[in-house]
């Protein structure tokens, strides 16, 4: 039987807001979350500011002890030392992040990072006791050749390389199609279920059926308060990996709140 897993909910400002804004973000979210009475046992809800907004965000969060986590949205591969503007994972730790996302496909298309990189950013984020958030997802080109599966489950292969059986196990996997992100074009939920059940197979094959079992597999891509339920019901996907409407309160909460309704089995 498949172990229960927590989904969560992640949303990626990427480059927005600054820190005064974060803080009003990060406080309206919880009041919605509150008011609404979000279960936070039943899905798990991350921000994943700017660097330059954290340590406000970490203030407010211990301050007013919100069950809100944070994170960040990319990581150094190197420990300390002359590497001018880039920032280490312990010292994303030391700010009380619990997530870093990695491999985002902006850092791959804007930054030339490969799987290698990735999967090297991914081991620091887990040595350093916080959890990756690896993104991996197809162009149009590769989606209209129908070549998607593999070329998603090839990234995993690589981009978790080297990790083990436990370490796949407690990292979260997103399935982005590039296509969808920012597009407004939103994936299917059934595009949505073939890549990450093709994903969590692939992790059965490469690691372990445990880790396949536990590891948390997201969509993201456009996900919005009215296309998320179909999406997040379905089997193999645990969560949404949030970026513009993450920037709204209302509309994120909206999206968190999927998981604390009664029954999930007649929405999808
Ligand atoms: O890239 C994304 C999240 O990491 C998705 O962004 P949008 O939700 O704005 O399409």
């Amino acid at each position: 039987m498949a172990q229960k897993r927590t989904p969560l909910i992640a949303g990626n400002w990427k480059m927005n807001l600054n820190h005064q804004e974060a803080v009003v973000l990060v406080q309206k979210l919880a009041w919605v979350l509150q008011d609404k009475k979000h279960d936070f046992d039943k899905a798990e809800v991350t921000v994943v500011p700017p660097f330059t907004d954290l340590r406000s965000v970490q203030t407010i969060v211990d301050g007013d002890r919100m069950k809100i986590r944070y994170g960040a949205q990319d990581v150094s591969v190197h420990d300390a030392g002359a590497y001018t503007g880039e920032i280490s994972a312990s010292m994303l730790a030391k700010l009380g992040c619990s997530y870093v996302v990695v491999g985002h496909s902006e850092r791959r298309e804007y930054h030339g990072e490969d799987d290698a990189l990735v999967a090297t950013k991914a081991l620091k984020t887990l040595q350093a006791g916080m959890t990756p958030i690896v993104c991996v997802g197809e162009g149009l080109e590769v989606r209209k050749a129908g070549a998607h599966v593999t070329h998603c489950t090839e990234q995993v292969e690589g981009s978790l390389a080297g990790l083990s059986p436990d370490q796949v196990a407690s990292s979260v996997i997103a399935y982005e199609p590039v296509w969808a992100i920012g597009t407004g074009e939103v994936a299917t939920p059934e595009d949505a279920q073939e890549v990450c059940l093709a994903l969590r197979e692939q992790v059965a094959k490469t690691w372990s059926s445990q880790a396949a079992e536990r590891v948390r597999i997201l969509y993201g891509g456009s996900v919005k308060a009215a296309s998320a339920p179909a999406i997040m019901a379905q089997p193999d996907v645990d969560g949404a990996l949030v970026g513009g409407a993450s920037l709204q309160a209302d509309e994120f909460a909206a999206i968190c709140r999927f998981y604390d309704l009664p029954d999930l089995s007649g929405v999808a």
